[in-house]
């Protein structure tokens, strides 16, 4: 039963920074893994003609892990925005993304706004957006059951707005892309 603590405390992370992994990643994983531009915009292009859509796993106020809560230094017995969608080609998950953002005027508004478009196709339009270096880890993301080879996450800020963005790659963009398993 769900009683609102987030069991996912027990996760290790393992973040770290990606060129730390560069001898463990394929060529082609590296390319999605440490790309710095939108990765919306990079899976729409590799979806093709197929359809690519956003859908809302879970949006709410709620305590951040430990791991996410410092790398945004925040006290982790703060509540924060807590976002969490699976970014699909044809109903399929290739990537699941669970965002953190400090629970303050104008954060929990954005995310909160954003509904099923990518939060991408907004932090992209921003001309100051800061990103800040990628961390890689080889664990499969605490909140969604599919597993996957890379996950990576990064601080992205705009004026005061800050976000952690983690996305975990799955074994089905593997797959369909044809990728190598790492
Ligand atoms: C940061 C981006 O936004 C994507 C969309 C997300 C969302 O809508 O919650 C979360 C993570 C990203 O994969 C991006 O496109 O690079």
């Amino acid at each position: 039963m769900h009683d609102g603590h987030d069991r996912s405390q027990g996760w290790l992370p393992d973040w770290r920074p990606a060129d730390a992994w560069r001898a463990d990643m394929s060529p082609d994983w590296w390319q999605w893994v440490a790309s710095r531009d939108s990765l919306t915009s990079r899976l729409i292009e590799a979806a093709g003609d197929r359809d690519f859509r956003v859908r809302l796993i879970d949006q709410r106020l709620g305590r951040p892990r430990l791991d996410e809560a410092r790398a945004l230094a925040l006290d982790p017995r703060q509540q924060a925005w807590l976002r969490e969608v699976a970014l699909c080609i044809d109903e399929r998950p290739w990537v699941v993304a669970r965002s953190v953002a400090p629970m303050n005027r104008l954060q929990g508004q954005r995310l909160a706004q954003l509904g099923e478009r990518s939060l991408g196709s907004w932090l992209f339009r921003q001309p100051d957006l800061q990103r800040s270096r990628i961390e890689v880890t080889h664990r499969p993301a605490p909140f969604f059951p599919e597993q996957g080879p890379w996950g990576r996450r990064s601080v992205f800020q705009h004026g005061r707005f800050k976000v952690l963005v983690q996305e975990f790659f799955l074994d089905r963009m593997a797959d369909d892309l044809r990728l190598p398993s790492r």
